[in-house]
């Protein structure tokens, strides 16, 4: 068991009158070893500027540089700390001579430690080291020294620096006591970096240490630094180019991972495909979904394709189109009702919720629910639960929602005219669909895709669009959405005589070209009379340069290059 650990600590003088030497230091190890291995206290000395250092450590205590009559402090921790101290006391009374010749060798043994433990250190130090007395004769030279040199300690151990280091100027340091760092020299087969500090005890100069590195070893060093910088920057690079990998690969997942689902979706825009992530990424979950957007942007069939691309494909997808039911009618519709509920109620009949149960209810233009109805909705996305029309039993259906509006309904909360509560109930994943005009670059496919799909619906062969009616598509605004283009090209089918469709094909809000400006593209002579092809020829040359301007612009518009209309241009006289 270990004894009670207490502190004791005494103000004494120091009386050797040649301060504290290391044979005096030495004694005092021995003695705070003897202290410890008797009665386990640990001695330390405190100088009178406060600096502790334990009793043991032989350098520690001698760098106190204790002087004659100077006071310190003995600390004793540990238990029996009173002996402890009385006996360190005795010992700094003391003349510090050693009483037989045991003392003596225990204290030459400490001595010849420490010097063995210094000399290892200075022997392996990977610099050169080379120690001078104040004479500035070498008094040390370790290991490194010898390698970078060439010469070996033993050869040079005494010798004045001045012959080892030519051009040193070793007096002017043991005279100044001041630095001389970084300067160049060269030692035996070396040329050297050299940093040169004198040796200060008690103000007085007692020597030299010169520390330095072989040149070539530090130009190899910086060559080293310099690989590392290079291998850094391709680290850099190969960083850099993983990150865009890794960027080019989330852009690819987001365009193309899309599930088959989502493919009747057609469009390339930013905007479209951003929309599209999102409601892949919701038809992984069972969260409710708002899809915004302008009516005809595809609102329903992206409901379908969440709903088809999620675990509920396999059960039902049921549509509600809110504002088509009659109010009084919805809540039935959308829950059912009992038999008798109400009059004309023959039958009992399933809600649509009832209907979906394992799939999808998707509300179109929730925005136009009446308040007491959306009550009602709250309460099914809150419980899952409802009772019919009439019933008193609570029915649980297992139903994912899908709503969609193209009404502000931030302002209608605000208003008051859709509950707040089941505004945020149904916005937990957010679907915005832009309009067709803010992402036109989708309208060439679209029209392409409406063109193959409506053609052989309709049983005609009609391949292609001109590129002027393209032109068209392209400049209108098309308030009404990707419906009203799929229907403008419906229209177009049936109207064009041959197997593509032309700016006559297209309604005239579309194009702003009047009826009888058409006439005179298809007729221009006034009788009525079909006239020959070169005349037509003529003047729609004479009608594109007017309003074109230049041979280029012409022909852009005509589908001809810049050469054939100003040779055709030519060959109608129509240059003045
Ligand atoms: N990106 C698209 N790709 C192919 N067809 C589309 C696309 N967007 C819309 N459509 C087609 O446009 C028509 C209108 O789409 P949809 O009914 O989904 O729009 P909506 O936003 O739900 O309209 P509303 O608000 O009037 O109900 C549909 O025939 C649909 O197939």
């Amino acid at each position: 068991m270990l004894g009670v650990r207490s502190l004791l600590q005494r103000e004494v003088v120091f009386c050797h009158p040649k301060g504290l030497h290391i044979r005096a230091a030495a004694m005092m190890v021995q003695k705070a070893h003897e202290i410890e291995h008797n009665w386990g206290t640990n001695i330390y000395i405190r100088n009178r500027y406060g600096r502790e250092v334990p009793a043991t450590a032989l350098m520690a205590l001698h760098s106190l540089n204790l002087k004659f009559g100077e006071k310190v402090t003995i600390v004793a921790k540990g238990s029996r700390v009173v002996e402890a101290v009385d006996c360190f006391d005795r010992l700094l009374q003391s003349d510090f001579s050693p009483k037989n010749s045991e003392e003596i060798e225990k204290m030459d043994n400490i001595l010849e430690e420490n010097a063995l433990t210094s000399d290892t250190i200075f022997q392996s130090i990977a610099d050169g080291l080379i120690v001078v007395n104040k004479k500035g004769c070498i008094t040390m030279f370790n290991r490194a020294a010898e390698e970078i040199t060439g010469f070996k300690s033993h050869e040079v151990i005494g010798e004045k620096i001045e012959n080892i280091i030519p051009g040193i100027k070793m007096q002017n340091i043991l005279r100044d006591g001041r630095d001389e760092l970084g300067s160049k020299k060269v030692i035996g087969k070396s040329a050297v970096v050299t940093d040169i500090t004198p040796i200060i005890i008690n103000n007085e100069i007692l020597g030299a240490v010169i520390v330095f590195q072989d040149i070539l070893q530090i130009e190899r060093l910086i060559d080293k630094l310099d690989e590392f910088k290079e291998l850094k920057a391709r680290i850099d690079l190969i960083n850099e180019a993983v990150a865009k990998a890794e960027y080019l690969e989330e852009e690819l997942k987001r365009t193309q991972k899309l599930d088959s689902a989502f493919e009747p979706i057609v469009g390339r825009s930013g905007r479209l495909q951003d929309a599209l992530a999102i409601a892949s990424k919701a038809a992984e979950t069972h969260s409710t979904v708002l899809i915004r957007g302008e009516s005809g942007t595809g609102k329903e069939l992206i409901a379908r394709a969440i709903h088809y691309a999620s675990r509920r494909k396999d059960k039902p997808f049921v549509r509600v189109n809110c504002p088509a039911i009659p109010s009084p009618l919805l809540e039935s519709e959308l829950f059912g009702h009992e038999k008798g509920s109400f009059t004309g109620a023959i039958y009992q009949k399933l809600g649509r919720f009832e209907l979906a149960n394992g799939g999808t209810v998707f509300l179109d233009e929730i925005g136009e629910m009446n308040v007491e109805m959306q009550a009602k909705l709250l309460r099914i996305l809150q419980e899952r639960e409802f009772e019919r029309v009439g019933g008193t039993q609570t029915i649980k259906v297992d139903v994912r929602v899908i709503a969609a509006t193209n009404r502000n309904l931030e302002e209608m909360v605000k208003s008051g005219a859709f509950r707040e509560d089941l505004y945020y109930r149904l916005n937990v994943v957010p679907i915005v669909l832009p309009p067709l005009r803010k992402r036109k670059e989708d309208i060439p496919d679209l029209a392409e895709h409406f063109l193959n799909k409506l053609s052989r619906e309709l049983e005609k062969d009609v391949t292609a669009i001109t590129r002027r009616a393209m032109k068209y598509l392209l400049g209108y605004d098309w308030p009404g959405n990707v419906r009203e283009l799929e229907n403008v090209i419906e229209r177009a089918i049936n109207l064009t005589d041959d197997n593509v469709i032309d700016i006559d094909d297209l309604p005239t809000y579309v194009t702003g070209i009047s009826i009888e400006d058409k006439q005179f593209l298809v007729n221009p002579d006034s009788d009525g009379e079909i006239a020959p092809f070169e005349e037509y020829e003529k003047e729609i040359i004479k009608l594109a340069l007017k309003k074109y301007k230049s041979f280029n612009a012409a022909g852009k518009a005509l589908g001809l290059t810049h050469k054939t209309v100003a040779a055709k241009a030519r060959k109608y006289g129509l240059l003045v």
